[in-house]
């Protein structure tokens, strides 16, 4: 038996898998979230956006196609715990590299199973994203949250970057992408698009990127309180006035705080395969792939060249903008969300035409 111990003494109990003895020693609060897509849990995991935080998932049964390393959205995970109802090890699945199991054994992901989901999401619900400790015992739980705090102040962008900037070939332009934690589906979108690419660590200056002339710049997502990041903010401002831009979920946030707009936390974030969003352009609705805690204030963002471009359809909240006087757009979504819905890789178009348009004016095709 092991357990999920919130502040408040709220228990919920399951039965361990994965990592638990490497990473006994590392006892501390995270942020407990929940998602509601009925498939993808390989993607989930690899998600760096998820970087610090105990996920819940609230499809019953979890595990049942097994492990496909291609499919990772990153060479590595930074979840801190799993949690699911029923744990497969994906037997019916004849192509699997693996099991989601040896996958949390092998990366060090705590999972508890046996948890009831359901349960679980409504308490999240109702008190908002909270943080809670896995822990074997529950009396230790209830100690932590009297003595202990986490001792890390390090933002978890910086845990989740690219160490060293490096190069992706392609016969096309080069765009430059400010890697955040980025998911492999945002490479693999511009590498279809021929584009070369050159990957930045999070800590990288203004100068470092425009040194290499780049046509276009994505900001990607990432984990963590966008508000925490004021050196990548000024990065960020210091940019986007000076070449195409496409920001994503966190890439989204910093270009509004760059702007001088405001983020907020949400009650309990989006995390889903479908999350319906409205393009106030076209007046087009799509369903989305999110993944995000916090999201871009609408009133903060007056006078600051954004307008808003989408909006959620659940609760109208900011899903997307679009500059005024610059080539600059972004999205609180994820239009390379795999595996799907697919039908916003869109919006990696109308940054190619925003790359090539820009190119023309200053005369570089
Ligand atoms: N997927 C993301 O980039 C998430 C952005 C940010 N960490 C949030 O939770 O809102």
């Amino acid at each position: 038996m092991a357990y999920l111990v919130f502040m408040d003494g709220t228990t919920f109990e399951g039965e361990t898998f994965g990592a638990w003895e490497k990473c006994s020693s590392s006892l501390a609060a995270r942020e407990v979230v929940f998602n509601t897509s009925m498939s993808g849990y390989q993607e989930m995991i690899t998600d760096l956006s998820y970087a610090g935080q105990i996920l819940v998932l609230t499809q019953p049964q979890i595990g049942n196609y097994g492990w496909h390393h291609e499919e990772n959205e990153a060479d590595k995970t930074r979840l801190q715990g799993l949690i699911v109802r029923e744990l497969s090890q994906g037997e019916g699945s004849l192509h699997a590299e693996g099991s989601l199991e040896d996958y949390c054994q092998q990366h060090d992901v705590r999972g508890l199973k046996g948890v009831d989901t359901r349960a679980l999401t409504r308490y999240l619900r109702e008190f908002g994203t909270l943080p809670g400790v896995l822990t074997e015992t529950r009396e230790e739980g209830l100690d932590f949250w009297q003595k202990q705090k986490d001792s890390s102040n390090e933002h978890w962008v910086y845990r989740s970057t690219v160490k060293e900037v490096y190069e992706i070939p392609g016969s096309g332009p080069l765009i430059a992408l400010l890697d955040f934690g980025a998911k492999r589906n945002i490479l693999r979108s511009l590498q279809q698009r021929g584009y070369r690419i050159m990957v930045f660590p999070a800590g990288s200056t203004a100068e470092e990127v425009l040194r290499q002339r780049p046509r276009g710049l994505v900001l990607s997502n990432g984990p963590g309180d966008p508000s925490e990041l004021p050196e990548v903010v000024d990065v960020v401002r210091q940019l986007y006035d000076k070449l195409p831009v496409l920001g994503i979920c966190l890439g989204h946030q910093l270009l509004a705080l760059a702007a001088g707009g405001e983020t907020y936390k949400l009650p309990y974030g989006h995390r889903g395969g479908n999350h319906p969003v409205l393009d106030l352009r076209t007046g087009k609705a799509t369903m989305t792939s999110q993944n995000h805690g916090y999201a871009v204030r609408e009133d903060s963002l007056k006078g600051s060249g954004f307008e808003v471009a989408m909006r959620n359809l659940n609760d109208g909240t900011v899903e997307g903008m679009e500059h005024t006087t610059y080539p600059v757009i972004s999205v609180q979504f994820h239009p390379e969300g795999a595996p799907g819905p697919e039908e916003n890789s869109e919006i990696f178009n109308h940054f190619t035409k925003m790359v090539d348009e820009n190119s023309l004016r200053k005369g570089r095709r």
